[in-house]
């Protein structure tokens, strides 16, 4: 199966646009207060219209109450929802309350930390692989850092999963190669400044994406 991609970070209908055109398999918008890329709900509202059936809106919080989760579900007409730092228990009763398909991130510095993705077994449908933030970070992601991809090596995957943190036009096509995944997923590396995503770099990552 080839490689597919998300765009996440989203916020504007010309940057959107330049995702769907390019073949991108899901867009992300983000529902996290500090995040330069955090959406309102009208702009949500806006934004989804634009998104035909075939490309998944996957909103992207962190440990989130139940009422930002309805409130981000209903405007950003959400498929999937991608779920930073939040425990098991939360991830299961978030899938049972808002029934929508879950995303759980694991944020990777050392290979144990791979091991934190089997305990969402059951409960999540893909985990994302993504970089480990700095302690007392204000973002658990989006801030374009890298793992090493070769921890994944060999790993036996408990759950389909993605791959993230700090890729771009230039390095996705040794990130596939390397990892096998079936899912990139970037925000940072498709942005002038933090929040400003550049048409041009998403069109370019999009077309390194189906040529690895
Ligand atoms: O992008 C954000 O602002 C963000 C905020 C809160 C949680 C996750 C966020 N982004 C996710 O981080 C990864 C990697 O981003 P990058 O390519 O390294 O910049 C990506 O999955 C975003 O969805």
């Amino acid at each position: 199966m080839p490689t597919t991609a998300k765009i996440c970070g989203l916020s504007t209908p010309d940057t959107l646009g330049a995702a769907i055109r390019g073949g991108a398999s899901h867009v992300g918008f983000v529902f996290f207060a500090p995040s330069p890329r955090n959406l309102g709900f009208d702009r949500a509202a806006q934004l989804a219209a634009l998104v035909p059936q075939n490309v998944g809106k996957v909103g992207v919080f962190v440990d989130p109450d139940d009422a930002l989760v309805e409130a981000a579900c209903a405007a950003g007409r959400l498929n999937a929802l991608q779920l930073h730092a939040t425990a098991p228990e939360r991830v299961a009763a978030i899938r049972e309350r808002h029934g929508r398909e879950i995303w759980v991130a694991v944020a990777v510095r050392r290979r144990a930390d791979l091991d934190t993705a089997a305990g969402y077994r059951g409960i999540a449908d893909r985990i994302l692989y993504d970089a480990k933030t700095p302690e007392g970070s204000a973002l658990p992601g989006g801030m374009g850092l890298r793992f090493d991809w070769n921890l994944l090596a060999d790993f036996r995957h408990p759950l389909p999963w993605a791959l993230s943190g700090g890729l771009d036009a230039a390095s996705v096509g040794d990130a596939i190669r390397q990892t096998g995944a079936p899912i990139v997923d970037i925000s940072s590396g498709v942005e002038r400044t933090p929040g400003d995503k550049d048409a041009g770099k998403i069109a370019e990552f999009l077309a390194a994406v189906a040529a690895a």
